[in-house]
């Protein structure tokens, strides 16, 4: 028997699931894993060597040589690859406009979950990312699905856009986060598609302390902690 609990949170661009996913793991004393940003780590080291993101085996060729990994502090994760933090870069909009055609490739996928898999052994997790309930936990204690609407997502970005200082608008935000989630639900290499088992929690009109109580409920009533 399993004697660790992992939760797992999937869910379309900008639903809140990283923000939520660090507050349910702080608040319960478990690691959190953001798997979005080790595609995101791949397509910026990807982008820095030249290689062509338009070829799974140079990709993969990248991602053979790209040690990544996570460093929890007070202020958030740190992201490093190879031992240089990257935890800024990888959010630039260059990174964000590949990266879902990066992790549409079979054999990175491959890759990905199985370091995924091994980062998480033996430890209480919670992870998010696309493909966490159906490919990288299938086994999770808590699987959710969690949705808003468009609308709501990308005004939540350009919110969070303009507290960083940086004006962006508000339907070239909406148009990325749509094609960001059709090639994301689309491809054929484990598409974001909700687990049958998972519970959808649609955040559109909740707050983020309103979804994070949400999901300990869910803990408390389905999760027997060991
Ligand atoms: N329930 C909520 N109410 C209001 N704002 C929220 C809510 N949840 C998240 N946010 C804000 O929405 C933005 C996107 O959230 P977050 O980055 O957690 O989404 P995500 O699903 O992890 O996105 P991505 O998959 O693109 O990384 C952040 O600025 C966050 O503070
Ligand atoms: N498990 C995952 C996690 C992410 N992706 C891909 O990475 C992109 C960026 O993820 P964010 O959570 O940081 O927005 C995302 O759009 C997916 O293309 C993935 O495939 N599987």
């Amino acid at each position: 028997m399993c004697d660790t609990v992992s939760i797992a949170i999937d869910g379309p661009a900008a639903a809140g699931k990283s923000t939520v996913a660090r507050k349910v793991a702080h608040a319960l004393t478990y690691i959190y894993v953001d798997t979005g940003a080790m595609y995101r780590a791949l397509t910026l080291k990807t982008i820095k060597e030249g290689a062509d993101l338009s070829s799974e085996k140079e990709v993969l060729e990248v991602l053979m040589k790209c040690d990544i990994q996570f460093e929890q502090t007070d202020e958030g994760q740190l992201v490093f690859v190879n031992g240089e933090e990257i935890t800024k870069e990888i959010r630039t909009d260059e990174v964000t406009r590949h990266v879902s055609a990066v992790s549409s490739y079979p054999e990175v996928r491959i890759e990905m979950v199985n370091r995924q898999q091994k980062m998480i052994a033996g430890q209480n997790v919670v992870m998010d990312g696309r493909d966490i309930g159906t490919k990288v936990i299938p086994e999770a204690d808590l699987k959710i699905f969690m949705i808003a609407s468009v609308e709501e997502r990308a005004r939540r970005r350009y919110e969070e856009n303009k507290r960083s200082g940086y004006e962006s608008d508000l339907e070239v935000l909406m148009e990325e986060i749509k094609r960001r989630d059709d090639i994301d639900s689309t491809r054929t290499a484990s598409p974001l598609v909700k687990a049958k088992d998972a519970v959808e929690v649609d955040t559109t009109s909740l707050s983020i302390d309103n979804v994070v109580e949400r999901i300990l409920d869910l803990v408390n009533e389905r999760v027997k902690t060991r």
